[in-house]
């Protein structure tokens, strides 16, 4: 990962008998911008130690990772490039739900216009992606009819340094999970405001969905 310095843009007027304490403000806040790029550093090498299954990081900024066989990645930002990584002509791909899944599903739906994916059947995780990949004129299917998928892509809420994640702040808890768990390849995709020490580490309402169906 590269690492950039901030460019501290400081109009200081130095006095002659300031220059001493300006100038230890200067290395205090430059002290302190290493150190924080150091602990952020120390924090994304955890994530990667930490995982039991190895992870395979695509790219740092934005952050994007993949878990095999895992439930699994959010891909807000990823570029098609990447993406056509991931997607090859003839999947069936799980469909996520969210922010990050509606990018993923709108450049699929780029993809399989511009003619650089065919024959991609989606499986969506909700009637809201389910909406908007039939707009996209994606074909669609279900778990019934398709109970093996190749890939499933889709974000999270949150991320631990085991790579632990919250999912389902989006309302769809137990559609994705069934997709995900069916899927040969899970991929999450996460920007650095998932990251939590430790679930829960948001402060934001953990989503907990109760079920009838088979309660029993
Ligand atoms: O239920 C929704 C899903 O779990 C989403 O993947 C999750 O809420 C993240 O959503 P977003 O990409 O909008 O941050």
């Amino acid at each position: 990962m590269e690492n950039k310095m901030p460019d501290l843009n400081l109009n200081l007027k130095l006095h002659d008998e300031n220059v001493h304490g300006y100038l230890s403000l200067l290395r205090n806040l430059l002290l302190a911008s290493f150190m924080l790029l150091l602990f952020s550093d120390i924090f994304c090498g955890c994530v990667i130690r930490y995982k039991l299954v190895k992870p395979e990081i695509i790219s740092w900024s934005p952050r994007i990772i993949v878990f095999h066989n895992v439930l699994c990645i959010e891909l807000k930002y990823l570029r098609s490039d990447q993406l056509v990584e991931y997607v090859s002509s003839g999947m069936v791909l799980g469909l996520g739900t969210g922010s990050t899944a509606a990018f993923v599903v709108y450049k699929i739906g780029q993809l399989l216009a511009s003619g650089q994916l065919t024959n991609i059947i989606g499986v969506p995780t909700s009637k809201r992606t389910q909406e908007q990949a039939a707009a996209l004129g994606i074909t669609l299917s279900i778990l019934g009819d398709h109970p093996k998928l190749d890939l499933a892509i889709d974000g999270a809420n949150e991320v631990d340094p085991n790579l632990n994640l919250v999912k389902g702040r989006g309302g769809a808890l137990l559609r994705e999970k069934m997709v995900e768990a069916a899927s040969n390849k899970c991929v999450v995709v996460v920007d650095d405001s998932k990251l939590v020490i430790g679930l829960g580490g948001s402060g934001l309402a953990m989503p907990v969905q109760v079920v009838q169906f088979c309660w029993k």
